[in-house]
């Protein structure tokens, strides 16, 4: 046995081998350690001819799926390894076949996946400089592929569809991605396989022999090159480890990356798309306030609605019609809604059916499903929108696979097929026969009882049955004597006989047949059904996608009318303009309708930049992510919470919110954010919105001023980047720049100041704030007195120094100067340099300050310069 688990498990070595042994799954070696310290399971020994026994663990079978899901859940591969003989039958060592792989992204079990969430797998591989990447969810049938002329949309995608597992080609996986991170931080297993599996001959024909076509053109194929290596190769993985025919897969899907908004991954995170920052729930997302689908196919399909915002003006409009109709159809929407309830995962089961696990509970969940979809459709035929006209010519109801679960199987079925007594009376002839034997058998067994009983006068005498003796007569010691000679004894209890006749011997045989030939007869009609419906996955897939369509339109529409949304004007001229908007997540959580709305005017010539000042905790955040979810969510094709929008469409939304460290992979705040502004600058165009939050405030202050500074001269000019911005700062410097350059604006959030304390009006005004309150709101914060009154005697010292005014001063001349072209430049950052001689009485930083020659810098880089020597005497202070 040990030889026939080492030849097993030498061909699967990456994965813990589940070695079947009667009623455990055992493990050896290597694999023991592991799932013994994993699964926190005794470690044993067994002893296999050489001197120290073999460590060794195992689980028992009846509950492997609990203990194999946790394995899958910490990234290991399990390879499941049963036996293919009846142990009774085999000649030997039992055969042993390994059935399945089962890898984090091809779990196919529903109590270890998320029904709300995909669960993918994904292969990138890397070739002459371009990626081909397809993504697959086995349990769903969905299967994409795309190509990526660069990386620098990668990331995105990866963020985009999370998958559990990546495989790829070695070079993708030595091209210096940061994979370590992703592992960490999204829990993603990657790994690189062979080059055989992306051999290019392999792939396409593994391809067009799944799809049964002769050429890539029948898939829309015939433009990918490493798109068509990645979903082969796939392709090629996913039957490996699975062991069937993935008939469920039957489209590969083309995509083109460009179609959608482009979100990278912080942007997703700080805009709390589908989960929260810090909780990591649905709760107090975007997505929890959307979500009030009915059906799980509705709740996946809206996430990667919210996941993959479109940029298409028309298709937009197509969704937000949907939407429309729908909100206003109250009582057709409400009926839908009543008849979507009942309707069970169909995406998932038609999988179970093709994979031939379905149990007979799963095929009665499939009929009651479908019996929703008659009244779903007849409402649908009345609704006038091209879109939901288009989701009712998709929803085939499927009646004649109703018809036939109906007829075949019985309303309540057990679980497990060898319980039997799944087939419906009237089906089948022969099952209704065979059952009229058995239970005919009941009564013949009964007579017989009866008989025996007058004939020999035991008046207790019992026909029973085991698994052991078959029927049998059994008969108390007291009446022992009365036993005739026909009986032959079987087995002596202490106070009874069992015995058996001919006469029982040849029932047993008519009632033991029938039930086997039931039994096989009934797995036979089942399978039948079960192949009939699997034959339809087409037609059903494309079902269900109908399905989760209007599930997700009638959720959208209901939410557009208990929040009191409307339905956004989408324009193609850049201006994005919002009446009273509010933050659909942060209104929620706010007693009492207490949420103050706001409006937002941006656009490409005057206002392409705002300057948010205010106090902390004024809402400068919150008016922000709401101005970037609004837009979000209008090209979801969603009604956005405002009195009324126009938005401008956006290419890519980014981010720059708050501090998050990230030291686990060493990087400081700072580093953080600056890679997350080194990003945006890269990536954003004139058509993206940016909403950028306290940029600089990682650094000193004078470094942060002069960054800050910097970069909204870059995004403003429209030769450079001229890219819609919010822009919240706590320099109030910034300010300055209204006025100087033109499509900079200042808006601040309302405070009144009462005595020491401060109100928040939560309202946008123009203009700029002209303090922080810093330590109004350190003290609503409850912080302790002692602390406030010094901080205070602080503040007014430093003031006195006037540092920030002077500062902002140079920087005021510098920018002047810049403006009036590069021969005056010097001289201004010459003032500057004079003005701080006036201030210095240190010795080593006059000198330093002597030795700098700003005629061999650019103005920014002195000023930078002479910031942060000033920044040295603050801080000697
Ligand atoms: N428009 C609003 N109406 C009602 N309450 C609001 C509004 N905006 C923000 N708030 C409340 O104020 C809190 C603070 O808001 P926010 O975090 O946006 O402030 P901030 O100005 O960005 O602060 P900081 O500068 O300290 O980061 C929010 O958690 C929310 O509860």
């Amino acid at each position: 046995m040990m030889k026939q688990y080492m030849e097993t498990k030498s061909q699967y070595q990456d994965c813990i081998l589940f070695y079947r042994l009667g009623d455990f799954y055992e493990m050896f070696f290597e694999d023991a350690l592991t799932a013994s310290r994993e699964l926190e399971i005794t470690l044993t020994g067994k002893n296999c001819g050489q001197e120290e026994r073999a460590p060794m663990c195992g689980v028992p079978y009846h509950a492997v799926e609990g203990y194999l899901n946790r394995l899958v859940a910490k990234g290991y591969k399990v390879a499941i390894c049963e036996q293919v003989e009846d142990p009774k039958q085999a000649k030997g060592i039992v055969k042993r076949e390994v059935v399945r792989i089962v890898t984090p992204g091809t779990n196919l079990d529903t109590q270890a996946l998320d029904e709300t969430k995909n669960n993918y797998i994904m292969c990138i591989v890397y070739i002459a400089d371009r990626y081909g990447v397809s993504i697959a969810d086995i349990s769903t049938g969905d299967y994409f592929v795309t190509e990526l002329p660069d990386g620098s949309r990668l990331m995105d995608e990866i963020y985009k569809f999370s998958p559990s597992e990546i495989i790829c080609n070695e070079a993708f996986y030595m091209s210096g991605m940061d994979l370590d991170t992703m592992k960490e931080k999204l829990g993603i297993t990657i790994y690189s396989l062979d080059s055989w599996y992306f051999d290019d001959a392999m792939c396409r024909e593994k391809l067009l022999e799944h799809f049964k076509v002769s050429s890539f053109a029948g898939l829309g194929l015939e433009d990918y090159d490493c798109g068509v290596i990645s979903a082969g190769a796939l392709l090629t993985y996913l039957l490996e480890t699975q062991k069937n025919s993935l008939s469920n897969l039957t489209h590969l899907t083309p995509y083109v990356t460009g179609k959608y908004m482009m979100l990278d991954s912080s942007t997703r995170r700080n805009l709390e798309l589908c989960e929260t920052l810090r909780e990591k729930q649905k709760r107090g997302s975007l997505l929890w306030v959307l979500d009030k689908t009915r059906t799980a196919m509705g709740a996946r399909t809206l996430r990667k609605f919210v996941e993959q915002p479109l940029i298409d003006k028309n298709e937009i409009n197509r969704r937000l019609d949907a939407v429309e109709e729908l909100k206003e159809q109250a009582i057709s929407r409400e009926e839908i809604r009543e008849y979507l309830s009942p309707v069970y995962d169909l995406e998932r089961l038609i999988t179970k059916i093709t994979y031939g696990s379905a149990n007979p509970r799963d095929l009665t969940a499939f009929k009651s499903s479908l019996e929703m979809l008659p009244p779903i459709r007849y409402i649908l035929e009345e609704m006038k929108v091209p879109l939901l006209q288009e989701i009712y010519e998709d929803l085939d109801a499927l009646e004649d696979l109703c018809d036939l679960v109906t007829k075949a199987i019985r309303e309540e079925p057990p679980i497990a097929m060898k319980e039997g007594n799944i087939i419906r009376e009237g089906y089948n002839e022969e099952v209704d026969k065979l059952r009229r034997a058995k239970s005919d058998g009941k009564d013949w067994l009964a007579k017989l009882e009866e008989d025996e009983r007058e004939k020999t006068g035991i008046k207790n005498l019992k026909i029973k049955y085991n698994k052991v003796f078959g029927y049998y007569l059994e008969v108390t010691n007291s009446y022992k004597d009365l036993v005739p000679d026909y009986y032959t004894r079987k087995q002596t209890l202490a106070n009874a006989e069992r015995y058996i006749t001919p006469e029982l011997k040849e029932l047993e045989d008519m009632i033991l047949g029938a039930e086997d030939k039931l039994y096989a007869l009934e797995y036979e009609l089942y399978s039948e059904v079960r192949e009939t419906i699997a034959a339809q996955v087409e037609r059903i897939q494309k079902t269900a996608k109908a399905v989760a369509g209007l599930d997700v339109f009638t959720s959208l529409a209901l939410v557009a009318e208990r929040n009191h949304y409307v339905r956004p004007k989408i324009n193609e001229k850049g201006i994005i303009d919002i009446k009273e908007g509010r933050h659909p997540v942060v209104e929620k959580m706010i007693p009492n309708d207490m949420f103050i709305s706001n409006d937002t005017y941006l656009d490409d010539k005057k206002n392409r930049i705002s300057i948010i000042t205010g106090p902390n905790m004024a809402g400068k955040s919150t008016y922000m992510r709401q101005t970037a979810l609004i837009a979000l969510m209008a090209q979801v094709g969603c009604f956005v919470p405002a009195q009324s929008a126009n938005i401008g469409l956006s290419d890519r939304i980014f981010t720059r919110v708050g501090a998050s460290d990230d030291l686990a992979s060493g990087q400081s705040t700072f580093m953080v954010e600056m890679t997350e502004v080194a990003n945006i600058l890269r990536n954003a165009t004139s058509k993206s919105l940016l909403i950028l939050d306290e940029i600089g405030r990682g650094t000193s202050t004078f470094d942060g001023l002069s960054i800050a500074w910097a970069v909204v001269e870059y995004i403003s000019d429209s030769k450079l980047l001229g890219a819609k911005t919010l822009f919240a700062t706590h320099y109030h410097e910034l300010t300055e720049l209204e006025g100087k350059i033109e499509n900079v604006n200042n808006y601040c959030i309302a405070v009144k100041e009462k005595g020491d304390d401060i109100v928040f009006l939560r309202k946008i005004v123009k203009g700029g704030a002209d303090k922080s309150y810093g330590i109004q709101v350190a003290k609503l914060a409850g912080v302790p007195d002692l602390v406030i009154n010094r901080a205070k005697e602080i503040v007014e010292e430093l003031s006195d120094e006037d540092i920030t005014s002077r500062v902002s001063e140079i920087a005021a001349r510098e920018h002047t100067a810049k403006k009036k072209g590069r021969s005056k430049k010097y001289d201004e950052v010459d003032i500057a340099q004079m003005s701080l001689f006036d201030t210095v009485k240190d010795d080593d930083v006059l000198n330093e300050l002597k030795e700098i020659d700003v005629t061999n810098l650019t103005p920014i880089d002195a000023l930078n310069t002479l910031y942060r020597l000033q920044n040295k005497l603050k801080n000697r202070w």
